[in-house]
């Protein structure tokens, strides 16, 4: 459906992009993740044709958007501040959308501003900061596009409305072809509706793998020694420290075959407990440096 191919994009002599690649299938809600200033914004910016790429391309179903900008019609972006549409009036909203977006469904955008308790009479400029984002994603979805990219998108929702909207987004893309690209830093939310999850870093996609594939090559224990850690298990590469609370180690460690464990427990510890992992603790092992604990 999507492919971005070697992707570069240089902003203010800053190598912000650096050959990025990769592809999006029909179907599937993708998780855009990595630390402030990385290059998501940029990235889907980018891929949309807000922003020209130095070098690279993006194709959708086989035709770059940069030479065929109608075929942006299948594609939406959803900013992480939708200012630009503050002075319209919900009807000019629509007739905008009806002209932009051939398959924008009026009936079903209505119906969703009912569901969401989205008052029809306020231009957009009156809404709350909630109300502007949840507005920004009925209008994105309503447009019927093959492809949704949203940043940030819960930001600014309250819990209520923001298990609505994740239920509804689960929703929309399992009855149809809709792919959803999502970049945020709500990594509890991510893992609750992504299938695979993209990780920023330095300009670059670091990895892009299936969640479940990603949480099984690591595994996350909790330890107490009598003393503090032994050095011998701090120095390994292997073990990334990610809590300290006294003697009590929140420690995950990549051991897909069991053999760090095994040095653990040489080492008799007072408690050895494995613990769920989480797209969280993930993001830290891979980007958190030494600056977490
Ligand atoms: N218009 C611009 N002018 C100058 N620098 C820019 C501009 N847009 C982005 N940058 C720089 O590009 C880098 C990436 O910014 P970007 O907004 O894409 O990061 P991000 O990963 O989305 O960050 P965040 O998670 O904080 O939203 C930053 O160093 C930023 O300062």
């Amino acid at each position: 459906m999507l492919r971005v191919q070697n992707l570069s994009k240089t902003i203010q002599g800053h190598k912000v992009l650096d050959n990025i690649s990769f592809e999006i299938q029909p179907g599937k809600i993708i998780g855009l993740v990595g630390r402030n200033g990385v290059g998501k914004t940029t990235l889907l910016r980018t891929i949309v044709g807000i922003l020209t790429p130095n070098d690279g391309d993006t194709c959708f179903e086989g035709q770059s958007i940069y030479t065929n900008p109608s075929i942006k019609q299948h594609m939406v972006f959803v900013p992480d501040s939708p200012e630009a549409l503050k002075n319209y009036s919900i009807s000019e909203i629509v007739k905008l959308y009806e002209w932009m977006y051939p398959n924008f469904d009026p009936n079903y955008f209505y119906s969703l501003l009912e569901k969401f308790s989205l008052n029809q009479g306020k231009k957009i400029g009156k809404y709350s900061k909630g109300m502007k984002a949840l507005f920004s994603l009925v209008l994105a979805f309503s447009t019927k596009a093959k492809l949704i990219i949203l940043d940030e998108p819960t930001d600014g929702l309250d819990v209520i409305i923001k298990k609505q909207i994740l239920r509804y987004v689960l929703e929309e893309v399992s009855e149809g072809n809709t792919s959803i690209l999502i970049s945020s830093h709500r990594l509890d939310e991510l893992e609750q509706i992504t299938d695979t999850i993209m990780v920023m870093k330095e300009g670059r996609i670091e990895s892009h793998n299936e969640l479940v594939d990603m949480k099984s090559k690591y595994k996350k224990i909790q330890v107490v020694f009598k003393e503090n850690l032994p050095e011998s298990i701090e120095v390994l590469d292997e073990v990334k420290q990610i809590n300290q609370i006294g003697r009590v180690y929140t420690l995950l460690l990549s051991d897909k075959n069991d053999d760090i464990s095994q040095l653990i427990k040489k080492e008799q510890p007072l408690l050895f407990e494995e613990l769920p992992i989480t797209l969280e603790d993930i993001f830290v092992a891979k980007l958190g440096g030494e600056e977490h604990v």
